[in-house]
C-alpha cells in the first residue's frame, strides 16, 4: 500500500516536472530564439527528407505549359519547345501528329511537319546526358469563363525529366538550346495564312470555338507586278522596311510597334493587291477582319487578342462595313442603345442579333487604345473608295501613319502594264502611242486597263490587245462627251468605271 502511494507521489512530482519543463520550452520556442530554431529543425528535416527523396527518386522535372499565367496567350516557349520536338521525336515516337508545313518549293509539297501526340514520350541525348519529353494534358477548370477560348480548351503542357546530376547542365544550357532550335524549325516550316473572322457553320462544337478559321496565304501579287508610280512604290517599300527594323525605335520612344495604312481610290485600282504585297514583301500573316460579323466592340477585342505578331491587319472597305460618317455616340447614347436592343420584341430578335454593334469608338480604341500594344509588328491596313467619308479621328496620323492614293492608269503604269501582260516591249509599236495618249483625255482603272491587255485566245497578239484597249478608250472618251445623266445610266449596265477627266 505504501508502495503504491510513494509510487502515485512520483508519477505525480514527475508530470508536474513535465508541465513545467514543456511551459518554458513553449515559452523559449516562441518568444526567444523561435524563428531560428524551427528554421533549423526545418531545414534539417527538410534536407534530410530531400536525401531520402532523391535515393528514392532522382529525377527533376521542367513543365512547360501552353498558356502561362492568366493564359491570354499562349506561352512562347511552349511553341518553341513543340517545334523542337518536330525533329527531336519523330525516330522514337509511335504515334505522331502530322500538320502541313510551308511550301517553299515543289519538292516540299507532299512533306508533312511531324510532332508527338499527346501521351507519347521521347529520349533526348544532349552532350553524353539523356533527358525524356512527354506530352500531356489536363482537363479545363469546371469554372473556365464560358466566352473565353483558351480556358476552355484542355490545358496542354510538355514536360522534360532529367536526371540531378545534370541539373546545370539541362537548365543553363540544353533549355536555351531548344528554344533557339525551336525558334529556327518554326521559322522554317512557317506557312503564311489568310485568316478570317467569318465562322464556318458547323466547327463550332460548343467545345473548342476559334474565332479566326484560316487557309494558306499564297498570293502570287509582289510589288514588282503591281503598277503605280515607281517614286510611289519605292517611298512605300522604304517605309515597311524602316517599320520591320523599327523594334529599337519603338522602344527607344516608347510606341507600340505597329503602323496604320489606309489605301483609298476608285474600285479596280489595286488596293487588296498592294496588301497581297506588302505580306508578301513582310512575309506575314493577314488578318481579314470582317467587321459586319463582329457583333460587339467586345468582340472585335477578343479578334484583336488572338492575331499574331508579325502580321497585317486589314479592314476592307472600311467606309461600307461601319457607319463612320457620324460623329462618336456618347456612353450614354451606347448604352440607350444597348438597353434598347435588349428589350426589343423577340421577333425581331434574329434580325437585331445579327446586327453589328462596333462603334467608331471601339474601333478607335482597338487601332490605338490600351489593348492595340498586346502583340507588335503589326500593319492595321483600312481600304476604301471613299475616304471623305471617313471620321478624321479614325485617319488622323498615328491611327494612320500612312496614306496612299491608289489612282486610274497614267502612262507609266500603261507602259507597265503592257510589259506584264503582253510578255514583250511594246513602246515600239504604232498604237502604244495612241493609247498614251487617250488614257491622257480618259480616267480608266488599271483593272480594266489590264483585261484589255489580256490575250484571249491564241491568235491574240500584242497589236490585237492593244487596238481593243484602244477601242475601249475610244468609246469611253465618247461616254464621256454625252450627258451626264446618258452616262450614268450606261455605266449602271456595265459595271465599269470610266469617268471623264476634268474639263473633258
Ligand atoms: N495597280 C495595279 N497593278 C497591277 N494590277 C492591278 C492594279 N490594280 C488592279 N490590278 C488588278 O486588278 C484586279 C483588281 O484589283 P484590286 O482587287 O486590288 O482592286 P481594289 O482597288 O481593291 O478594288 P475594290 O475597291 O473594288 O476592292 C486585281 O486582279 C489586280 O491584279
Ligand atoms: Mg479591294
Amino acid at each position: 500500500m505504501m508502495d503504491a502511494l510513494a509510487a502515485y507521489s512520483w508519477f505525480g512530482q514527475l508530470s508536474v516536472l513535465v508541465s513545467v519543463v514543456a511551459v518554458c520550452w513553449t515559452m523559449v520556442w516562441q518568444n526567444l530564439e523561435h524563428i531560428r530554431l524551427q528554421q533549423f529543425f526545418a531545414r534539417n528535416f527538410n534536407r534530410r527528407a530531400r536525401r531520402l527523396a532523391a535515393m528514392v527518386d532522382p529525377f527533376l522535372s521542367v513543365t512547360f505549359e501552353e498558356y502561362e499565367g492568366g493564359r491570354i496567350k499562349s506561352s512562347d516557349a511552349f511553341k518553341e519547345v513543340r517545334s523542337y520536338l518536330t525533329t527531336a521525336s519523330t525516330r522514337d515516337v509511335r504515334h505522331l501528329r502530322a500538320e502541313c508545313g510551308a511550301e517553299r518549293d515543289a519538292a516540299d509539297k507532299d512533306k508533312l511537319v511531324l510532332s508527338m501526340a499527346k501521351g507519347e514520350e521521347v529520349a533526348v541525348t544532349f552532350r553524353g546526358a539523356t533527358v525524356w519529353w512527354s506530352a500531356d494534358s489536363t482537363p479545363p477548370p469546371r469554372d473556365a469563363i464560358p466566352w473565353y477560348r483558351a480556358s476552355r480548351s484542355e490545358r496542354r503542357f510538355f514536360r522534360l525529366e532529367f536526371h540531378e546530376s545534370h541539373r546545370d547542365l539541362v537548365l543553363n544550357d540544353y533549355i536555351p538550346h531548344v528554344r533557339r532550335e525551336g525558334r529556327a524549325i518554326m521559322v522554317k516550316n512557317r506557312q503564311r495564312r489568310l485568316y478570317t473572322n467569318i465562322h464556318r457553320e458547323g466547327f463550332d462544337d460548343g467545345w473548342y470555338e476559334e474565332v479566326w478559321t484560316h487557309v494558306p496565304f499564297d498570293h502570287p501579287k509582289t510589288f514588282d507586278k503591281l503598277a503605280m508610280d515607281p517614286a510611289k512604290k519605292k517611298e512605300i517599300i522604304d517605309d515597311l522596311e524602316m517599320f520591320r527594323n523599327g523594334k529599337k525605335y519603338h522602344n527607344r520612344v516608347g510606341k507600340p510597334w505597329k503602323r496604320g495604312y489606309l489605301l483609298y481610290g476608285p474600285p479596280g485600282t489595286g488596293k487588296s493587291t498592294m496588301v497581297a504585297a506588302i505580306a508578301n514583301y513582310l512575309d506575314y500573316d493577314v488578318y481579314d477582319f470582317e467587321l459586319t460579323s463582329v457583333k460587339t466592340n467586345t468582340e472585335l477585342r477578343k479578334l484583336l487578342i488572338e492575331t499574331k505578331s508579325k502580321s497585317i491587319m486589314v479592314f476592307e472597305d472600311i467606309d461600307c462595313s461601319l457607319d463612320l460618317t457620324g460623329k462618336r455616340k456618347s456612353k450614354e447614347e451606347e448604352d440607350k442603345d444597348d438597353d434598347e436592343e435588349k428589350s426589343a420584341d423577340p421577333r425581331g430578335a434574329s434580325k437585331k442579333d445579327t446586327k453589328s454593334k462596333v462603334t467608331l469608338s471601339g474601333l478607335l480604341n482597338f487601332i490605338d487604345g490600351l489593348w492595340s500594344a498586346c502583340g507588335e509588328e503589326r500593319l492595321i491596313v483600312f481600304t476604301t473608295n471613299h475616304v471623305e467619308k471617313l471620321d478624321p479621328a479614325l485617319i488622323r496620323t498615328g491611327r494612320m501613319d500612312k496614306k496612299i492614293e491608289m489612282s486610274y492608269c497614267d502612262a507609266e503604269s500603261f507602259r507597265f502594264l503592257a510589259r506584264m501582260h503582253l510578255d514583250e516591249d511594246v513602246e515600239g509599236h504604232e498604237l502604244f502611242g495612241v493609247t498614251k495618249a487617250l488614257l491622257q483625255e480618259v480616267n480608266m482603272v488599271p483593272v480594266d486597263v489590264g483585261e484589255h491587255l489580256t490575250r484571249k485566245s491564241v491568235d491574240d497578239d500584242a497589236g490585237s490587245c492593244l487596238a481593243r484597249l484602244v477601242m475601249a478608250l475610244e468609246k469611253a472618251k465618247e461616254e464621256a462627251a454625252k450627258p451626264p445623266e446618258a452616262l450614268q445610266a450606261e455605266e449602271d449596265g456595265k459595271g465599269v468605271v470610266v469617268e471623264a477627266k476634268d474639263g473633258n
